[in-house]
């Protein structure tokens, strides 16, 4: 185990758990594995541990630790984290003792750990330091290692792929011309669940796969932060006009789906997934009466806010950066459809759907819906799936799905600060409380665009502040987004070179 000294950086349980580069997480994997123990021996249940850094390069790394229902663990056990991985060696049996005590955790209940890692080559050691963890606290624990089908990993993967694909044969058969999907894997997990999957679903489904691990590198030159973040097609994958195409990121718990047109221009559709499950879903549940919301980010794109609220008429919610804040907002409605804009999301049926109602069809339609989808807070195949069952059943091309509103231009940049944590948010990070000055002058670079909005916030993954801007023509975006992270720059301690304009 490599001693704490040799970290210099306080590391701390982000948005998505540690992530850093590998060299620097022995310790943290070893000190995740003990946590784990203990919540599992608090719970008693099983807990999940997940060593991946998702769509991060390579050589990063990174763990999270998943509660006994698929979900991120509360903030107090992601504040014990922070400081277990931050203990001094020495100090590392008091903190564990402070769990305890706070806990009330009986030490003889036994424990249950689930590690899971992704195809990183440094997921291999690290995910045997997480075990050497539980090991130390536990001679007779369950501790099993699994390649990850994200946050499934707790449940039996076979089983979860399986139940997977049978619901997606209930769906009527769609059209020759529409059973094509092309699929990007990251050269990572999602990879290896689509090679399995292919077989079963060859009749329904026509996958063909790309960046399948055989040779590439993982999340290099494609992938789904990749496509996203810009704007182009992976590596190797070759897009005739109007066929649909998808890709995941490392550890398959995101999905976005692009075409190019007849005139070779590349369309992405990200942030669809809020619209899409969920213009199905009240279809669906005709008469059933359920209270049914879609719970973004600040990060969604305007026009599908407001494409939510004015067109399909449903509650909408806004929450912090990250799956944690997204899926328990949206476990407070019978139905909770959760996206990110960048392809991370499920759907949360919080109500029995196998209800006494009367109105039979629909509880059936819902029924086969929630066996679709992965609720534990959604990986991407599952989400492939749902979008598939939904395009299938609507009779819908992707680019009618790409039609149903048209995005605000927008753009995404990263200011590098001294210590990003002198910027405070409020209001689901639309807006910011320090430092001193800086929200008003957002707000009047803001007024000088149209349809504009703008916010910032320090990542909970990378060292950087994001600035977020969209406003009604592609220039007018660039132009606020860069005006924007100058200001962030001058008022936040920027380092480095001020931003050029784009
Ligand atoms: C703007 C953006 O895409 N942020 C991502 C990114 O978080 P940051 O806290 O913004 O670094 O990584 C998270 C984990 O993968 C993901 O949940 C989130 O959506
Ligand atoms: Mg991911």
């Amino acid at each position: 185990m490599a001693q704490f000294e040799e970290v210099s950086q306080k590391s701390a349980y982000g948005t998505a758990g540690f992530r850093t580069n590998s060299k620097q997480l022995d310790h943290v994997m070893f000190r995740m594995g003990l946590l784990a123990t203990l919540r599992s021996k608090k719970t008693k249940a099983t807990i999940g541990v997940m060593v991946t850094a998702s769509h991060n390069p390579e050589e990063d790394n990174g763990v999270k630790l998943v509660d006994t229902m698929g979900e991120m663990v509360t903030p107090a056990w992601e504040g014990y984290a922070t400081q277990l991985a931050n203990t001094e060696q020495e100090g590392l049996l008091t903190a564990l003792k402070d769990v305890i005590d706070r806990e009330a955790i009986s030490m003889a209940q036994e424990a249950s750990v689930f590690v899971s890692k992704d195809t990183r080559p440094s997921s291999e050691s690290l995910s045997q330091a997480v075990l050497d963890g539980v090991h130390a606290l536990e001679s007779h624990s369950k501790g099993a290692l699994t390649l990850g089908f994200n946050y499934t990993l707790i449940f039996d993967c076979w089983f979860e792929l399986q139940k997977l694909v049978s619901s997606y044969k209930q769906v009527p058969n769609r059209t020759d011309d529409q059973k094509a999907l092309l699929v990007d894997g990251a050269n990572g997990i999602g990879a290896l669940k689509v090679c399995e999957m292919e077989t079963y679903l060859k009749k329904e489904l026509q996958l063909s796969l790309f960046n399948d691990g055989s040779s590439g590198k993982l999340n290099h030159l494609c992938g789904a932060d990749y496509v996203k973040v810009q704007q182009k097609g992976p590596i190797g994958v070759e897009m005739s006009a109007g066929e649909r195409c998808c890709s995941c990121d490392g550890d398959a718990d995101r999905i976005v789906y692009y075409y190019c047109d007849s005139a070779g221009r590349f369309h992405l559709l990200d942030g669809r997934q809020d619209c899409h499950p969920h213009q199905h879903i009240p279809q669906r549940t005709a008469g059933l009466d359920l209270q049914i919301a879609v719970v973004q980010t600040a990060y969604a794109n305007g026009s599908s806010t407001r494409y939510l609220e004015d067109t399909m008429k449903v509650i909408v919610r806004c929450t912090e950066t990250g799956v944690k804040h997204l899926h328990h907002a949206a476990q407070e409605f019978d139905i909770g459809v959760y996206f990110e804009a960048n392809g991370h999301g499920t759907v949360l049926f919080t109500r029995d759907s196998n209800t006494n109602d009367k109105r039979e069809n629909a509880a059936l339609l819902l029924q086969n819906t929630v066996n679709l989808i992965n609720q534990t807070v959604g990986d991407a195949i599952s989400d492939m799936l749902l979008i598939e069952a939904v395009l299938t059943i609507r009779g819908m091309t992707v680019k009618q799905w790409d039609a149903i509103y048209t995005d605000l231009p927008n753009r995404q940049l990263k200011v590098k600060v001294a210590d990003r944590s002198v910027i405070g948010t409020t209001n689901a990070e639309r807006r910011t409380v320090s430092p001193a000055g800086l929200q008003e002058a957002i707000d009047s670079l803001v007024n000088k665009h149209r349809q504009a909005r703008s916010f910032v916030r320090p990542s909970g993954t990378e060292d950087v502040v994001r600035v977020y801007a969209e406003a009604d023509t592609q220039e007018s975006a660039d132009a606020l987004a860069h005006e924007v992270s100058l200001a962030v720059y001058r008022i936040a301690g920027g380092v480095g070179e001020e931003a050029k304009p784009l």
